[in-house]
């Protein structure tokens, strides 16, 4: 009897996905229409195989049954699975998962859909590219979603275990988890409107003094404030300061580890590698020292000082005040206060970045909302948080900025403890759940067909009020803090942050484009990102600053006088 073995190879491939010599993104299935599934599911190439024909006897004949057999058992259970790329031998999925331009990409959303699965070294991983899909799974579900992958480098080394961000769901997690929630709800941060106002005005002065320095005077500013936040630390005069530049570079190292980059993520074998054949262990765990030495020094000052100076309000003195509640050692409130620096700093630093870049790209935006401003507070003072029930445009145009451009647009992994399934697709027991914060932010299905413009009045309701966000938002309006259980824990410190940052800037300052030597407006482009580990910042762009009007600068003089130090 003669059989084509060219039906069972291509029949294997087809079930389980195996494309020979597929190795980069442009090898990707064929497109298919929006929610339809890819190549992969539905069918392969048959012209790259040579024609063999041979004679099989029965037991040949036997052999084809049994391999039918497993083909169609793992085809069942494999067509239950979210739709796949096509994956390397091995690897699998590694290149589509590392292709941070293509999970962006318009391309992957339309070619696998609300929901993709894809295989990366054997873990399986899903990406929510739909907002309704990740805020059912991850959020309505969310008791099945509070754990995080095994992140070897950030969390076990660097954090010792203990990184609030990074470390499993276990008991510690939930007593950091619950200490910094109560610490930091949207009536405990408001204790901290006097440092983020100061710290505003000091930047808009600055910005104005030297407009040039623009990147460094946020860096400043959110450094500051937070140091204040977290360790009553005074305000610092320059980001270049000593305790700023330590923070900066573990920061660095954490958003690069979290990330996933390092090989151990991939291998954990090699976390046995004795340390003097293995360049990044010897680094990491450097790091790791002085980022453990650093939190407890920063920690035991404010101890000392609530013992000399009393209580002045700081994240850290009230995690001692709460000790007996918390039931957190010395050690685990240090990394406490540490995870919070190294998780606010960037992001809101990022954030306000990206909010310049809109002001200056979107300049009929930035003319609405300081004629707000001139309506509600007037020229004679700077606004305050007094005032922000009035300017809901203000505030529309925070939310907007976060959803149009998240600092973070993947979101940091979720595990999944339980099988569970979404829209008949199997989201397996231990996978890694990924939600594709940008396309949940930009999903058309809920935003419109303008969700890729920058639109701060679809937070407004017919009144001009500022709407509660989509239902799938935690109603935000944008799930630009992430989702469920492990939902940004400092999200209301930095929304008024940024709320007290971009009015008083507004209100002081108009933001314009460079111009080249000709006068020819330089716009800077509001399309490229780059990546810092997990944060995705503008690359730098040029923009004047000016006085909005005469008066400015001696209304903020006055105001840093008034601060006492
Ligand atoms: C605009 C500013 C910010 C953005 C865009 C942002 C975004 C995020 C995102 C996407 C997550 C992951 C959520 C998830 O796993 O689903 C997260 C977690 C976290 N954020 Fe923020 N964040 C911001 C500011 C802050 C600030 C100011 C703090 C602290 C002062 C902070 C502390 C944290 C912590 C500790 C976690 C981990 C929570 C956990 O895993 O239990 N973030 N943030």
């Amino acid at each position: 009897m003669a059989y084509d073995v060219r039906l069972i190879v291509n029949a294997l491939r087809k079930c389980t996905g195996w494309f020979p010599g597929v190795h980069n993104a442009s090898a990707y299935a064929p497109a298919v229409p929006l929610g339809g599934r890819p190549a992969v599911m539905e069918g392969v190439a048959t012209n790259s195989l040579p024609l063999v024909t041979l004679s099989l006897s029965l037991k040949g004949i036997l052999f084809g049954l049994l391999v039918t057999f497993i083909v169609s058992y793992t085809r069942r259970s494999r067509q239950r699975l979210p739709p796949q790329p096509s994956r390397l031998p091995i690897v699998g999925n590694l290149f589509q998962l590392t292709d941070k331009r293509w999970l962006l990409s318009r391309d992957c959303k339309e070619r696998f859909g609300e929901v993709m699965y894809l295989d990366v070294l054997g873990k399986p991983t899903i990406i929510f590219n739909s907002l309704k899909s990740a805020s059912e799974v991850l959020e309505r579900r969310a008791s099945n979603s509070p754990g995080r992958p095994r992140l070897i480098v950030v969390n076990e080394i660097l954090f010792g275990g203990l990184g609030l961000a990074y470390m499993g769901h276990g008991e510690v997690w939930r007593r950091m988890r619950r200490a910094a929630h109560e610490a930091l709800t949207k009536s405990a941060v408001q204790r901290y409107h006097p440092i983020q106002t100061k710290e505003a005005t000091i930047l808009v002065s600055a910005l104005l003094a030297n407009p040039g320095n623009r990147e460094r005077h946020i860096q400043r500013t959110a450094a500051s404030a937070i140091m204040s936040i977290m360790y009553d630390y005074p305000t610092l005069v320059s980001g270049l300061d000593k305790v700023v530049q330590d923070m900066d570079r573990n920061i660095h190292w954490s958003a690069r580890a979290a990330a996933g980059s390092s090989l151990v993520e991939f291998f954990p074998w090699m976390i046995h590698v004795p340390q003097r054949f293995a360049k990044w262990k010897r680094d990491a765990l450097k790091q790791a020292a002085e980022r453990s030495q650093m939190f407890l020094r920063l920690f035991n000052h404010v101890k000392m000082d609530l013992v000399s100076v009393g209580v002045r309000p700081s994240f850290s003195a009230s995690l001692i005040e709460r000790q007996d509640r918390n039931r957190l050692s010395e050690r685990e409130m240090a990394f406490l206060a540490g995870s919070m620096f190294g998780a606010g700093l960037e992001t809101t630093s990022t954030s306000l970045t990206w909010w310049i870049l809109a002001m200056v790209a979107f300049p009929e935006t930035q003319r609405r909302a300081q004629a707000e401003l001139d309506a509600v507070v007037g020229r004679a003072r700077l606004p305050t948080y007094a005032d922000a029930p009035r300017l809901p445009y203000v505030r529309a145009i925070i939310k907007e900025v976060l959803r149009w451009r998240p600092a973070v647009q993947l979101g940091v992994p979720h595990v999944a403890a339980e099988d569970d399934w979404y829209d008949g697709m199997l989201i397996p027991k231990g996978a890694i759940c990924i939600a594709n914060i940008w396309h949940c932010n930009h999903d058309r299905a809920v935003f419109g067909d303008d969700a890729d413009d920058f639109k701060p009045e679809r937070h407004l309701g017919d009144n001009g009020e500022l709407l509660p966000g989509p239902k799938e938002t935690n109603l935000e309006g944008h799930v630009s803090f992430g989702f469920g259980r492990r939902v940004c824990v400092g999200r209301h410190l930095a929304n008024d942050s940024l709320f007290i940052h971009t009015a008083r800037i507004l209100w002081a300052t108009t933001l314009k484009c460079a111009q080249d030597e000709n006068g020819k407006e330089l716009p800077p482009d509001t399309s490229a990102f780059e990546e810092m580990g997990i944060i995705s910042r503008p690359p730098p762009f040029d923009c004047v600053i000016a006085p909005r009007f005469p008066e400015v600068q001696s209304i903020l003089v006055e105001e840093r006088e008034s601060f006492e130090d």
